[in-house]
C-alpha cells in the first residue's frame, strides 16, 4: 500500500497493521495528526504514511509470512493434486522411489531395530513381493533407453554401465538406504517369491556378520539382478512420509559396517533402483537432460544396473572400491529388447493389477479412493462457499442482536465481539446493533447490508402488492378539511354528515369513528375523515401514513387567507395532496371571495377561473349553498387522480384512533385502503396482533366486512395501536403474533435510539453519501421581510448537487405544528428572531429535528451555506440555562424598569445572556443589569424562586413576557466520520 490514494477508514488501517484502532490514533496523534477513535475516521494518506513508518516493519514481516504460508500451501497443492490426480504408472513410481520407503522404513526400523537375522528374512521377505515389478523391469525395453542416455552423458566407449558406476559413488548412501527400507518393506507376507529369488542363502549368510543391516551380500560373481522391493514397499501404508525419510538415511549411517562388500552388491542395489527408474524414463522420455541432471543418483543406480545385467564384470570392477555397499538378492537377468508397445501393455497389466488384486493395489487404490473423496469434499466445500459468496447481499433488520448477525455470517459470535472491540464497541452476544455497525461489521466479511424494515415484513406477507390493472376497481376519495381556525371546518364538516349521511340513515350518527362516507345521490361517495386540521393531516404523515387523497381548504369568506391557511397550504403541499378550496360563510355580509381568491394566489394557489388548477367552491355551512357543488369538484378530482383498489385481496389499511373501551377492550377506528377486511381475519396492526372480532360502522351497526376507503370500528387488537399504524391482514394469528412480537422488539430499540431526520451538522456527510439530493427548510421568522429576504437568500443556495427547498414559511413562534411538518417532510427548521414553545421543543428533541434559531441573517445564510459545502465551522451550541416569567413591573426612578420574576426552569445568573421573548417572538438580547432577592443582589436565583431583575439598556418589559437565559458555547468542530 502507498500513501498515495484516497483516505481510508480508521477501522481498515487498524486491521491492515493489525493493531488496535486506539494504537492507530495514539501514533497518530504523536505524530501531529490529531484524530478521534472513531471507526469510520478519515486516514489520509500523510497519516498512512505517518503509520507505514510506526507499523510498516510489522506489516511487512507479516505480509512476507503470508507469502511463505501461500507458496507452502501451493507447494503443497500441487503435490497433492499430482500425486492424487495421476494415474499414470510414473506418477506411482514417483512416490514409490521418493516417498513411501520411508514409512516402511519407519515402521520396521521401529520393530526391528537391532536384530540382524530378522533383517535378514525381512530381506528375503521383500525380495519377494518385489517379483512382479522386477520381471517388468525386465521386459520393459527402458534399461537399454537409460543405459543410452548415460551412456551418452558418460562418454565411456566400454558401454554404458562403467563411467556410470563409477558415478554411483554419492549415490551408494542413498541407494542402500533404499535398499534397506526396500528390505524392509519386503516383510510383507502376501507375497510369494518366484523367480526373483534365485540368489540362494547367501545374503542370509552374508547378512548375519552385517549384523543390523538388512542387506544381504551376495557373491560376486552372482548376476547382478535387483529385485525391487519399492513397490512392496508401498504396499505398506504409507504414513508420516517425511519421518520415515530421515529415519531411513540415519539407517545408513551403519554403513560403516559393511566393509567387506562386494562390488556386486552395488550393482544390485543401483539395479533396484534403476529398474523403477528406468520405467519411468521409458514412459516420459521427453526432459531427458533435465532427468539427467535430477536424477543423477537415481541414473547411477540405473547405470549400476545396466552394467550388471549387461556386462556385471564392468560392474564389479567399477564398485569394487566403495564397497560400502550391502549384499542383496540378485537374479542374473538379461536386459530383454523392449518396444514402446511392450511397455503399454506391461503399464496397462500393472495399472490392472492395482486397481484390481494384490495389496499393493488395494492399499494404493484405498489411498487414492481416500484422497478421491478427500478432493470431493473439498470441492463441495468450496462450491459452497463459492454459492455463498455470490449471495454476498446480507438482508437483515436493523438492530438485529449480535448473535442472530453471527448466524447470517456464519461466524462465531465471538468473532463478531472481536471486531465490535476492533471498532471500540464492547458488545454482548444478546445485544442489538445499529445500522451502522451492522454495515461496518459486514464490511469485514465483505457482505452488502439491505436493511429490511420490520414493517415490511407484513408488507412480504401482502400477496400481490402490485394488483392486477383488471382487478382495481374505483374507490372513494378520502379527504381531509384544513383551514384556519373559526373559518368553519368543523361546521362544513358537520353540515355534510347531516345532511349527506344522517338524511339517508334511520337512526343518525350515533358513533364517531375517525371517518365517514358521504353518499351522493349518484352513488358516489366522499370518506371524509373527521379530524380537521393540517396537524392531524401531518401528525399522519409524519407516522409514514398517507390517508388524505385530498384537502379541502376552508377559508372564510369574510376573512382573509390567515397564517393556518398558509401552513395548510404548505402541509398539502408537502404531502403532494391536491387540494379543493371551499371558500365558506359566503351567506355572511362582507363576502369578498375574490380577495380570497387573490389571496391565495399570493401564496402560489391559483384557482381554476384565474387559469390555474385548483378548482374553487363558495359555500356556507350554515345554510348549505354551494355543499353540493363542492363535493362535485372533490369527486371531479378523484376522477382525475384515477383512485382505484383492489377489493378482493386480504386487507391493508390505517389505525386513525384507538381507545381502550370498558366493554369492548381495545377499539380502533380504522380504514381500509386495500382489500377488505372481514370478521374473523387475522391481523397485524403496528406492534400488535389481534383477530377481527367486530367492525361497526358509524352508526353502532354491526357489519361483515369492510372495503377500500371505508371506515370502522374495529375490536379484537391484544394491544392498544397507534394512530397511523398500518394494519395489514395475514394468514393466521400465529404469524400475526410473531410479527407483532418482532415488532414490538425492534420497538423497544428504536425508542431507545430514535431515527434520526436531517440536521445541518449532517447535511453534508448525506450529501456525500448521495442520500439526499435536496435540503428542506422551515423558516420560522418575527416579520415577513425578515423570511421573505432569509428564504430569497437561501433558496439562492441551491445548484447541482443539493437544492434547497422552503417548504414552510410563517411569522411567530415556532409551533408543534411545524415541528411535525419537519419531521413529516424531513426539514430543518430557521427560527429568526422566535424561539419554539416550550412543547414544540420538547417534540423536536423527541423526533430530532433540528431548530436553528438566529437573529442575523447572513449568520443563517452562512451557517447554511457551510453545512452544505460541507465546512466545518466552529460548532456554536446554545444552551438555555433559565426561563424566567414576567409577573409584575415596577417603574423605578433613576434605574429604569424592574421586572418581578419567576424563575420556572433552570437557574439565572447575574452574568448570563438574556433575551426577551414576547409571544414566541424575541424582543430583545442582551444582559442583566440587575438581580436582585428581596432587596439584595445576589449572583443567581433557581428555578421555582422569585426574582427582581433590571435588563441593561432595555425598559420596555411587559407582564407576560418572558426571560430566557443562555449560553453560548463554541466549539472547534472536528473531522466528523465520514466515508472515504
Ligand atoms: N355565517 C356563517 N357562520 C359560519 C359558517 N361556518 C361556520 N360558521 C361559524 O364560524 C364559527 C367557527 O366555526 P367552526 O366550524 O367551529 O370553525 P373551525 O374552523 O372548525 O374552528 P376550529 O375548530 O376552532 O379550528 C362558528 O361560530 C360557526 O357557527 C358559515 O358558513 N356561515
Amino acid at each position: 500500500m502507498t500513501a498515495a490514494g484516497k483516505p481510508k477508514r480508521l477501522f481498515k488501517v487498524a486491521s491492515e497493521f493489525n493493531v488496535s484502532t486506539q494504537s492507530i490514533v495514539d501514533s497518530l496523534n504523536d505524530n501531529g495528526f490529531p484524530i478521534e477513535n472513531k471507526p469510520n475516521a478519515k486516514i489520509t494518506p500523510e497519516m498512512y504514511s505517518a503509520l507505514e513508518s510506526v507499523y510498516g516493519e510489522d506489516k511487512a514481516k507479516s505480509r512476507d509470512h503470508v507469502r511463505a504460508r501461500e507458496e507452502y500451501e501451493e507447494r503443497r497443492s500441487t503435490f497433492r493434486t499430482s500425486r492424487n490426480e495421476s494415474v499414470t504408472i510414473d506418477s506411482f513410481l514417483e512416490p514409490l522411489d521418493d516417498l513411501e520407503p520411508a514409512d516402511e522404513k519407519t515402521e520396521k526400523d521401529e520393530d526391528l531395530p537391532l536384530k540382524p537375522a530378522d533383517d535378514a528374512e525381512s530381506s528375503e521377505d521383500q525380495l519377494k513381493p518385489s517379483d512382479s515389478e522386477t520381471q517388468e523391469e525386465e521386459d520393459v525395453p527402458v534399461p537399454a533407453r537409460d543405459e543410452q542416455r548415460e551412456d551418452d552423458t558418460a562418454g565411456s566407449d566400454a558401454g554404458k554401465e562403467a563411467p556410470e558406476v563409477s558415478e554411483t559413488e554419492p549415490a551408494e548412501k542413498q541407494e542402500v538406504a533404499e535398499d534397506e527400507e526396500t528390505a524392509e518393506a519386503g516383510s510383507d507376507q502376501d507375497f510369494e517369491p518366484e523367480e526373483e529369488v534365485e540368489t540362494d542363502d547367501e545374503p542370509e549368510e552374508e547378512v548375519e556378520p552385517a549384523g543390523k543391516e538388512a542387506i544381504q551380500l551376495p557373491e560376486a560373481d552372482d548376476e547382478l539382478d535387483i529385485v525391487e522391493g519399492d513397490d512392496e514397499e508401498e504396499e505398506q501404508e504409507p504414513h508420516e512420509i517425511i519421518r520415515g525419510r530421515k529415519e531411513k538415511l540415519a539407517g545408513t549411517r551403519v554403513l560403516g559396517k559393511i566393509q567387506i562388500a562386494d562390488p556386486a552388491e552395488e550393482g544390485k542395489k543401483k539395479k533396484k533402483k534403476k529398474g523403477k527408474k528406468a520405467k519411468k524414463e521409458e514412459t516420459k522420455q521427453a526432459d531427458a537432460v533435465e532427468a539427467d541432471e535430477k536424477e543423477k543418483p537415481k541414473k547411477k543406480k540405473i547405470a549400476a544396473k545396466r552394467v550388471k545385467g549387461d556386462s556385471p564384470a564392468a560392474d564389479v570392477t567399477e564398485e569394487a572400491p566403495k564397497s560400502k555397499k550391502k549384499k542383496k538378492r540378485i537374479k542374473a537377468r538379461k536386459a530383454p529388447k523392449v518396444d514402446d508397445s511392450d511397455v503399454e501393455s506391461k503399464l496397462k497389466e500393472t495399472m490392472a493389477m492395482l486397481n484390481t488384486g494384490g495389496s499393493v493395489g488395494r492399499k494404493r487404490q484405498k489411498r487414492r479412493k481416500q484422497k478421491r473423496e478427500e478432493m470431493a469434499a473439498e470441492r463441495e466445500i468450496l462450491e459452497t462457499e463459492k454459492s455463498e459468496q455470490e449471495q454476498k447481499i446480507l438482508e437483515v433488520t436493523e438492530f438485529i442482536t449480535v448473535s442472530d448477525l453471527a448466524d447470517l455470517l456464519d461466524v462465531s459470535p465471538n468473532e463478531i465481539i472481536m471486531h465490535c472491540m476492533n471498532l471500540g464497541m464492547v458488545v454482548s452476544i444478546n445485544q442489538r446493533l445499529e445500522a451502522s455497525t451492522i454495515e461496518l461489521l459486514a464490511e469485514q466479511y465483505d457482505r452488502e447490508v439491505v436493511f429490511v424494515d420490520a414493517e415490511e415484513l407484513t408488507d412480504d406477507i401482502e400477496e400481490d402488492d402490485d394488483d392486477d390493472p383488471a382487478d382495481l376497481e374505483p374507490r372513494s376519495p378520502v379527504v381531509t378539511v384544513m383551514g384556519h381556525v373559526d373559518h368553519g371546518k368543523t361546521s362544513l364538516l358537520d353540515f355534510i354528515r347531516e345532511a349527506k349521511v344522517t338524511a339517508g340513515e334511520a337512526g343518525g350518527i350515533t358513533q364517531h369513528i375517525g371517518a365517514y362516507e358521504v353518499r351522493l345521490p349518484d352513488k358516489r361517495n366522499i370518506t371524509f375523515l373527521d379530524t380537521p386540521g393540517h396537524e392531524a393531516f401531518t401528525a399522519m404523515r409524519a407516522r409514514g401514513a398517507q390517508v388524505t387523497d385530498m384537502v379541502i381548504l376552508v377559508v372564510a369568506a369574510d376573512d382573509a387567507v390567515m397564517p393556518q391557511t398558509i401552513e395548510a397550504i404548505n402541509h398539502a403541499q408537502a404531502g403532494g395532496v391536491p387540494m379543493v378550496v371551499a371558500i365558506n360563510k359566503m351567506d355572511k355580509e362582507g363576502s369578498n371571495p375574490d380577495r380570497i381568491k387573490q389571496q391565495l394566489a399570493d401564496h402560489n394557489v391559483i384557482v381554476e377561473e384565474w387559469g390555474g388548477s385548483v378548482q374553487i367552491a363558495e359555500v356556507s355551512a350554515h345554510t348549505g349553498a354551494g355543499i353540493d357543488e363542492l363535493l362535485d369538484k372533490v369527486l371531479i378530482e378523484a376522477e382525475l387522480m384515477e383512485l382505484k383498489a383492489n377489493p378482493n385481496r386480504k386487507a391493508s389499511g390505517i389505525i386513525l384512533e384507538s381507545k381502550v373501551d370498558r366493554g369492548k377492550g381495545v377499539v380502533s377506528n380504522i380504514l381500509i385502503q386495500k382489500g377488505t377486511l372481514r370478521v374473523g381475519d387475522p391481523f397485524v396492526a403496528g406492534s400488535y396482533s389481534g383477530r377481527v372480532r367486530a367492525l361497526e360502522n358509524e352508526f353502532g351497526e354491526r357489519i361483515d366486512s369492510v372495503g377500500p376507503a371505508q371506515p370502522a370500528q374495529l375490536t379484537g387488537f391484544d394491544g392498544l395501536p397507534q394512530a397511523g399504524d398500518k394494519i395489514v391482514t395475514v394468514q393466521d394469528e400465529r404469524t400475526a403474533k410473531e410479527i407483532a412480537q418482532q415488532r414490538q422488539q425492534i420497538k423497544r430499540e428504536q425508542s431507545l435510539r430514535k431515527v434520526k431526520h436531517v440536521t445541518l451538522d449532517d447535511i453534508s456527510r448525506r450529501l456525500a453519501l448521495g442520500e439526499v439530493a435536496e435540503l428542506n427548510i422551515i423558516i420560522k421568522g418575527d416579520v415577513d421581510g425578515s423570511i421573505e429576504a432569509l428564504a430569497g437568500a437561501l433558496q439562492k443556495l441551491s445548484d447541482e448537487e443539493v437544492k434547497v427547498n422552503i417548504i414552510h414559511t410563517g411569522v411567530g413562534a415556532i409551533t408543534e405544528s411545524d415541528v411535525l411538518l419537519a419531521s413529516a417532510s424531513d426539514a430543518i427548521i430557521i427560527g429568526f428572531q422566535v424561539r419554539p414553545s416550550a412543547n414544540a421543543r420538547k417534540l423536536a428533541e423527541n423526533e430530532e429535528i433540528d431548530i436553528r434559531l438566529f437573529s442575523v441573517i447572513y449568520d443563517a445564510v452562512d451557517a447554511v451555506r457551510d453545512a452544505l459545502e460541507g465546512m466545518l465551522s466552529p460548532e456554536v451550541n446554545e444552551k438555555t440555562v433559565a426561563t424566567l416569567e414576567v409577573l409584575d413591573i415596577f417603574k423605578v426612578p433613576k434605574v429604569g424598569t424592574v421586572a418581578g420574576c419567576k424563575v420556572t426552569d433552570g437557574k439565572i445568573s447575574r452574568n448570563t445572556k438574556i433575551r426577551l421573548i414576547r409571544d414566541g417572538i424575541v424582543i430583545y438580547e442582551g444582559e442583566l443589569a440587575s438581580l436582585k432577592r428581596f432587596k439584595d443582589d445576589v449572583r443567581e436565583v433557581t428555578s421555582g424562586y422569585e426574582c427582581g431583575l433590571g435588563i441593561k439598556n432595555y425598559n420596555d418589559i411587559k407582564v407576560g413576557d418572558v426571560i430566557e437565559g443562555y449560553e453560548v458555547t463554541e466549539t472547534k468542530r472536528k473531522l466528523k466520520q465520514e466515508t472515504s
